[in-house]
């Protein structure tokens, strides 16, 4: 069978794509990765194939098969339609944040098999990036302390990254020994957060990830940047956009591939997200920023639709709205993943995931560390009995 070609009529009929489900095949399209997804990807010669037949075709996607990833392919479809002429992106990347900052802030121990089982879930729901854990000191915080075994113990889904944060070499050895294949480096865009979260200045920040960031060059390790405090600091108050983008500026100079501007505190409006991004847009490629929001004022997803009508194309989010910041005090959760997914397909913008699937893997979290979820989507959904 021309596996290739059966994926380029897929393209155009659904019944072909049904087709081809039937046969055990399931299609996934994306935007042209970097090449790190690639080489996770490619591993296996038939999809390398797919790939260089595809893509003399079709410009802007890329076609991989899986076999037998999903149980419900159902998500896939929206794939196949044409993108709405809005003016917004086609396509936006979900940075699925919930087993990193979602359960960092919980105060009791979250057993590291629920912590395993919860980022196995979610990498069977089509997102492509699941922070799993970080690589911090577990006397600063005690919940990510069994990092090593989390990173052991998850299934790694092709497709799919895992990134871990590591604020300096001795992080990022462990991470690496764990095997990580992805890591972050999270700066502050406040001197007074940057001191209380990791202990050093913004400048000497700058100088360890440095180091990190060479560290991971040499060993081909993709190395993203967070910016914290992006539209407000929890000691300091405002934080002007000229210091949002000369952070970001900095990470992005030492070779973050990405640049994830965080309302750490969720202070933030579509106004001062607005402000903060033309003036970040001035230094950094719009393809290389992300947004993550929190939601403590109910702002984060007017925030990000602000952002994404600015062209950026990278939401960070968790599942359920789990989070905040242990050095943030009053911040609370990361805007909810199921909330960024019904909004995204109510625009027509594809993301590949399944917002089904993100609220059951909501609901097993969210029953294991017996709380109500802080998604709005899923709430609604239980309340109409869409979900039992
Ligand atoms: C950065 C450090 C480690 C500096 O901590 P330090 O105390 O300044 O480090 P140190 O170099 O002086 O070493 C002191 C001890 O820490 C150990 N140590 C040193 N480094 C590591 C490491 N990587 N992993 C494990 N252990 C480490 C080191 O071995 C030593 O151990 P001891 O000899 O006392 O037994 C500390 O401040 C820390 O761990 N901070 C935690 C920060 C954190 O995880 N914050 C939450 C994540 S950021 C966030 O949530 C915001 C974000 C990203 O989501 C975006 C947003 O919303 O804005």
């Amino acid at each position: 069978m021309n596996r290739a070609g059966r994926g380029l009529e897929v393209l155009g009929e659904e019944a072909d794509y049904l087709s081809l489900i039937a046969q055990s095949y399931i299609i996934m399209i994306y935007p042209k990765p970097n090449c790190c997804e690639q080489q996770a990807l490619y591993g296996d010669q038939e999809e390398k194939l797919v790939y260089e037949e595809t893509e003399m075709v079709i410009k802007k996607y890329r076609i991989i098969l899986l076999q037998d990833q999903y149980d419900n392919p159902c998500h896939l479809m929206p794939y196949l339609k044409e993108p709405q002429a809005t003016g917004l992106p086609e396509y936006i990347k979900i940075v699925e944040v919930g087993p990193r900052d979602g359960l960092q802030n919980e105060k009791v121990i979250v057993p590291t098999d629920i912590k395993i089982e919860l980022i196995n879930r979610l990498s069977k729901t089509g997102l492509p990036v699941v922070e799993a854990t970080s690589f911090v000191s577990s006397k600063w915080v005690p919940q990510m302390a069994d990092h090593k075994e989390v990173m052991r113990g998850i299934e790694r889904h092709p497709g799919v990254q895992y990134p871990v944060l590591t604020p300096n070499l001795q992080g990022f050895h462990s991470a690496v020994a764990a095997g990580a294949t992805e890591i972050s480096v999270f700066g502050a865009a406040s001197e007074s957060f940057s001191k209380m979260n990791i202990n050093c200045s913004i400048e000497e920040s700058i100088e360890k990830f440095e180091e990190v960031a060479e560290a991971a060059r040499n060993m081909n390790i993709p190395v993203r940047g967070y910016v914290s405090c992006a539209l407000g600091c929890p000691y300091e108050g405002n934080i002007i956009p000229a210091k949002v983008a000369e952070v970001s500026k900095r990470l992005y100079s030492i070779g973050c591939y990405e640049i994830s501007l965080g309302d750490t505190i969720g202070v933030g409006t579509p106004g001062s997200m607005k402000k903060m991004l033309e003036a970040v847009m001035k230094e950094i490629p719009l393809s290389a920023l992300a947004v993550h929001c929190h939601d403590t004022y109910g702002q984060a997803l007017a925030n990000i639709l602000t952002a994404i009508q600015m062209g950026v194309s990278v939401v960070d989010s968790s599942v359920s709205g789990l989070g905040g910041c242990p050095y943030a005090k009053g911040a609370t959760g990361n805007v909810a993943t199921e909330d960024v997914l019904y909004m995204l397909n109510g625009l027509g913008i594809n993301t590949g995931v399944n917002l089904y699937a993100v609220m059951e893997a909501g609901n097993f979290i969210c029953t294991a560390l017996n709380k109500k979820t802080n998604s709005k989507v899923a709430q609604a959904s239980f309340n109409i009995g869409t979900i039992k």
